[in-house]
C-alpha cells in the first residue's frame, strides 16, 4: 500500500511515521520539506492549489492527514488561518481524494462538543464547539463528508507524548521550575497517547475502510487535567525523571482565565471503533505508564 502522510512532525504525524511503515510505502509531507533533519515533500495545506499536484505526484491509495492548525487560545485571534488549515484546506484535499478514488483517514477533536453531556459522547451527538479551534475543526469533518470521498474521520482528546507540545511536557518543564502548580479539576476527559493513535489508525488501515464514518478513539476511562498532572509527576518522579513531586492545586476553570472556552465534559464512546476494528483500548493510567515505558 502507498500511503501518503501529511503532517510528519505533529505529534500524531511523527507516531504514524513509525507505525504506517509496516504497511506499506509511505510519503512524508512536513511545512518545512525536512524531516529529522532530512529531505521530505513539502506541503503547506492551506496553500490548496497544491494539494492537486502532489497527489497526481505520488499516487498514493491512502492520504492519512496529521496536520492541523492545534494552538487552542491562538485560534480565537486567528480564524481564518484556524479554518484555513482545519477546514479549507482538508475540504479541498477530500475532493482532490473523491475524484482519485484514494481513501482519506483525518482526524478530530473532543472540542467539537460543547461538553454539557453526562455520558460519553458518541458519534452522533449533537455538536455545538464552544470556540474557533472546535468549530474549525467541525467544519473540516463536515467538508470532508460532503466530498464523497471514501474516508474515515477519527475523533481524539487530550493528545500527548514525549514528542512535541503538549499537556504532559508542559508540567514536566514547568513542575522541575516550581514547587506549586495550580491546574483546573473541573474538566473531565481522556488522556491519549499519540502512539496509541498512530498505532489504531495502522490497525484501521490494515483492516480496511469499507464504509465512510467518523469514530472516537480515545484511551478507556477518564480523568481531569489536575487527575491527569498528578499522575504525570508519580511516574516522573518514580523514574528519577524528577526529583520531586511537586504540589498540584485543584482549581476551578475560573481561576484559570483563557481566551478560549473548554468543554466540561469531553469523555468519548469508542464502542464503535472497538466493534468495527477490533481494537482494544488501554486504561489512560495504564497508557501513561507505556507511555514512560516507551521513552528513551
Ligand atoms: N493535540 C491534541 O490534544 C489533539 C489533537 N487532535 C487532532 O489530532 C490531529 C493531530 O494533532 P497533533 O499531532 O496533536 O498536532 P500538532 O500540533 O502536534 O501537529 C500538527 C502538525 O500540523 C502541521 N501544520 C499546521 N498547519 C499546517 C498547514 N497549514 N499545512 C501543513 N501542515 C500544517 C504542523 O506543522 P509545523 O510543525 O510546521 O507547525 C504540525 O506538524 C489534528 O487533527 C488535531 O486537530 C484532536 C484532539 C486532541
Ligand atoms: C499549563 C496549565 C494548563 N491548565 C489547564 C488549561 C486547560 O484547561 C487544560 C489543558 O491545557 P492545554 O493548554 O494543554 O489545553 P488545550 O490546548 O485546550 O488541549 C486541547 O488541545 C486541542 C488541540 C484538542 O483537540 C483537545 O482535545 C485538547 O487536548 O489545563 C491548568 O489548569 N494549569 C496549568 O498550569
Ligand atoms: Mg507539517
Amino acid at each position: 500500500m502507498r500511503i501518503l502522510l501529511l503532517g510528519g512532525n505533529g505529534q500524531v504525524g511523527h507516531e504514524l511515521r513509525r507505525s504506517l511503515a509496516s504497511l506499506g510505502e509511505v510519503v512524508v509531507t512536513t511545512r518545512s520539506g525536512e524531516v529529522d533533519g532530512e529531505v521530505c515533500e513539502r506541503l503547506d495545506l492551506s496553500e490548496l492549489d497544491a494539494i492537486e499536484p502532489l497527489l497526481d505526484r505520488i499516487l498514493p491509495e491512502v492520504v492519512v492527514n496529521a496536520t492541523a492548525y492545534t494552538a487552542v487560545d491562538r485560534a480565537e485571534d486567528d480564524a481564518a488561518a484556524a479554518f484555513r488549515a482545519n477546514a479549507e484546506g482538508p475540504g479541498r484535499l477530500a475532493e482532490t481524494c473523491a475524484a482519485r478514488g484514494i481513501t482519506l483517514v483525518h482526524y478530530s477533536t473532543d472540542y467539537v462538543f460543547d461538553g454539557s453531556g453526562t455520558r460519553p459522547y458518541r458519534e452522533d451527538d449533537a455538536t455545538a464547539p464552544l470556540g474557533v479551534y472546535g468549530a474549525s475543526k467541525l467544519a473540516g469533518e463536515e467538508a470532508i463528508r460532503a466530498s464523497g470521498a471514501r474516508h474515515m474521520i477519527l475523533r481524539t482528546a487530550w493528545v500527548y507524548g514525549m514528542y512535541g507540545n503538549n499537556f504532559l511536557r508542559t508540567m514536566l518543564r514547568v513542575g522541575a521550575e516550581r514547587d506549586e502548580l495550580r491546574v483546573v479539576s473541573d474538566q473531565r476527559g481522556s488522556p491519549t497517547p499519540a502512539w496509541l493513535i498512530a498505532d489504531v489508525t495502522a490497525q484501521v488501515l490494515e483492516k480496511g475502510v469499507s464504509e465512510s464514518g467518523v469514530r472516537h478513539l480515545v484511551a478507556a476511562g477518564e480523568t481531569t487535567w489536575h487527575g491527569f498532572a498528578n499522575a504525570i509527576f508519580e511516574e516522573a518522579v518514580s523514574r528519577h525523571r524528577m526529583v520531586r513531586h511537586p504540589n498540584v492545586t485543584a482549581i476551578t476553570t475560573s481561576e484559570y482565565p483563557t481566551p478560549a472556552r473548554r468543554p466540561a465534559y469531553s469523555v468519548l464512546d469508542t464502542a464503535a471503533l472497538r466493534g468495527d476494528f477490533d481494537v482494544r483500548l488501554p486504561d489512560w493510567r495504564r497508557a501513561l505508564t507505556e507511555t514512560f515505558d516507551r521513552a528513551p
